[in-house]
């Protein structure tokens, strides 16, 4: 019999448009119930996955090990027969890739904001052992505060790679192009390799500093994440330097949401802070996470009563 593989998904949320469509997902537009939280809900069908499947697992259980607000969170994750479901923080601000070409290219001032953000996302990612190795402007979004959140940990691993790509970003949000191109890959590699590329009037001598040790070819000479947080060029304008450390930490449990918790589910405060201590990350984990992330945005932290 035809198996639905919305029934469980259709419990906890209401689905609204599709909001991109990519090479084995697509991501759309919903409504957790009880809280009433806008998400982003990437969608997955196990028979088109194939082999990319181990890297879906692989995601998860990162995003799992990862609470930071620059960081896209996950807050729910369903299987069925046929689909993956992974419920995702809503960032409604686009891509940074976009925010880019519609202002050609970011002076510095605007370009150290967000890039002290992406600093300190990976600073994170790199603090839990894990390196994103995918980062590029696609994968930084905006969300309802203009802050920057990293997404698609699906190439994500343990070994550290991500400070070369961070020097392509720098560029990029400088340039609003990017420091090494070109439409054959084999050229592209040889471009790559030799680590040379234009630099533009436009670039201060201390953005130039920094970005011929981000793109060092060789990477025992380049800069490291440690150095970055400090790096005179992201302090120019701020006192401090990069704070790295997540807002809300890992199995941090706040006090208010469990209240709330254990009034509507009618159980006692310990037995929802065990529940909620499971983290399984199922619609126990995804209310909680919104209720927190609603007392975050100044919200009430209630949930929707059946009216
Ligand atoms: C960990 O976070 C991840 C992992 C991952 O594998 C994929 C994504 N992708 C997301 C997440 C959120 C959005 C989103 O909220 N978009 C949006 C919302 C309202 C208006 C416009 C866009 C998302 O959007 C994809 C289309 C953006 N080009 C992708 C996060």
């Amino acid at each position: 019999m035809a198996v639905d593989d919305y029934e469980e998904l259709l419990k906890y949320y209401d689905l609204y448009e599709t909001i991109g469509a990519g090479g084995f997902a697509k991501v759309k537009l919903a409504r957790h119930i009880l809280t009433g939280e806008k998400v982003a809900i990437k969608i997955m069908d196990k028979a088109t996955l194939g082999d990319d499947l181990p890297r879906v697992k692989m995601e998860i259980e990162a995003m799992k090990n990862l609470s930071h607000h620059h960081v896209c969170h996950l807050y729910h994750v369903i299987e069925t027969a046929n689909k993956i479901f992974m419920i995702l923080e809503y960032c409604p601000g686009g891509e940074l890739f976009d925010y880019i070409i519609a202002k050609d290219r970011l002076m510095e001032d605007e370009a150290r904001v967000f890039f002290r953000q992406i600093v300190s996302a990976v600073a994170y990612v790199h603090s839990r052992g894990y390196a994103h190795r995918d980062l590029k402007p696609e994968n930084l979004l905006i969300d309802e505060d203009q802050n920057l959140k990293l997404i698609d940990f699906g190439l994500c691993a343990k070994p550290k790679a991500d400070i070369w790509s961070m020097g392509v970003l720098m560029y990029a949000l400088l340039c609003g192009y990017l420091p090494f191109d070109d439409d054959n890959v084999m050229l592209l590699y040889r471009k790559i390799m030799r680590g040379k590329y234009e630099i533009p009037k436009w670039l201060s001598p201390d953005t130039i500093i920094l970005l011929n040790q981000m793109l060092q070819v060789d990477p025992k000479k380049r800069i490291t994440i440690k150095h970055l947080l400090n790096h005179q060029w992201l302090l120019q304008g701020y006192k401090c330097p990069v704070e790295w450390q997540s807002k809300y930490p890992l199995g941090y449990i706040d006090e208010d949401c469990i209240t709330e918790l254990s009034v509507f589910h009618k159980q006692s405060k310990q037995s929802m802070t065990n529940l909620v201590s499971e983290w399984n990350y199922d619609q126990t984990t995804a209310t909680y996470l919104l209720l927190q992330s609603k007392k975050a945005q100044g919200k009430p932290v209630r949930l929707m009563r059946s009216s």
